[in-house]
């Protein structure tokens, strides 16, 4: 018999997973799996308990957040086992799992995990830590969560973005030298992201034309600081538009390493979480390195990780 471990975050997001609770595992029994389930409770719990028994399943079924999707992919990772993952996103935000179009509906989400296909997707290092789809400073970090939501539903995008700008003039400028494999950017910068994914806390949304979550490659955005009401507005436009390529207040290009000299008290997030900072850090994009399950009519998914050119097949 097929062996699935489900690590579930109880405190995730609104905690509507615990309500569905017993129909994800009936659907995991009904598709053949013995189930054994693991909840977390803290901080590093994820990593641990996939850390140390993912090896012995055959699925590993991570509920929660993008955190807690982070620590199981951390965890599998070190274990070195190539179980493929299914995550249901139960969280706040979820920036992860709309990237990949995973289904917003508890019930669905693990229909198609049992039902879906494995395909990779690559990961990255900060320094000696993963993240599934964002490293990122500076503004807008906490935008995702302050945006109220009636405001998201009226002006959606915009919502953010209006959000976000409020907070620039009070932004103090971050000094930042980064350098790719092709050239080196550096000065005082107000945000930076370096992405593998659609979306990053509703601010920043990239043409899914542009990004493959299996390309071995990041999309890293950087922002300069402002120095006058001109330069604010650029931002504002490029921001609103998506057309950050063409603002001359942004860097926008595609790398697979960085390393970036920074203040080491310049505060990170990954995947969501506080990362504190460090002097020197290298970032990594690790291709290919996990196999997490989608849906076979999975839209997204397809146009993302460049489903006819990845191992798995829908
Ligand atoms: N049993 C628990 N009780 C309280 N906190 C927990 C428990 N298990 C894990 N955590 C914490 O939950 C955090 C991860 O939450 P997660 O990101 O999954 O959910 P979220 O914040 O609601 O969603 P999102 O990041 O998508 O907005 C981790 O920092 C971890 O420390």
């Amino acid at each position: 018999m097929k062996r699935a471990l489900v690590i579930i975050n109880p405190c995730a997001g609104t905690r509507q997973a615990n309500r569905h609770f017993v129909q994800i595992t009936d659907i995991l029994c009904k598709a053949g799996y013995e189930t054994v389930v693991a909840t977390t409770a803290g901080r590093g719990d994820g990593t641990e308990i996939a850390r140390t028994r993912s090896r012995k399943f055959d699925l590993v079924v991570c509920i929660g957040g993008d955190g807690t999707f982070n620590e199981v992919v951390a965890g599998v990772l070190e274990s070195g086992s190539k179980v493929p993952i299914g995550y249901i996103p139960a969280g706040s935000t979820n920036d992860f799992g709309a990237s990949l179009g995973l289904s917003k509906n508890i019930i669905q989400a693990t229909k198609d995990i049992v039902m879906g296909v494995p395909v990779t997707l690559d990961i990255g290092s900060f320094n000696d830590r993963y993240f599934s789809y964002v490293a990122s400073f500076g503004a807008f970090t906490a935008t995702s969560y302050s945006v109220p939501q009636d405001l998201k539903n009226t002006l959606g995008h915009l919502a953010y973005i209006l959000e976000g700008i409020r907070d620039i003039p009070s932004i103090k400028p971050l000094k930042l030298r980064v350098r790719n494999e092709v050239g080196v950017y550096g000065g005082e910068y107000i945000f930076g992201a370096v992405c593998n994914s659609t979306s990053m806390g509703g601010i920043i949304t990239l043409d899914k034309k542009l990004v493959d979550m299996n390309d071995g490659l990041f999309e890293v955005l950087l922002i300069r600081s402002p120095r006058n009401i001109f330069e604010l507005t650029q931002i504002t436009m490029a921001l609103t538009q998506g057309k950050y390529k063409e603002c001359p207040m942004m860097s926008f290009f595609s790398s697979g390493n960085l390393h970036i000299e920074a203040d080491p008290d310049m505060p990170w997030t990954l995947d969501g979480e506080y990362q504190p900072g460090s002097e020197e850090i290298s970032i990594r994009n690790n291709k290919s390195a996990i196999r997490i399950m989608v849906g076979r009519d999975n839209a997204a998914a397809q146009d993302v990780l460049r489903i006819a050119g990845n191992k798995g097949k829908l």
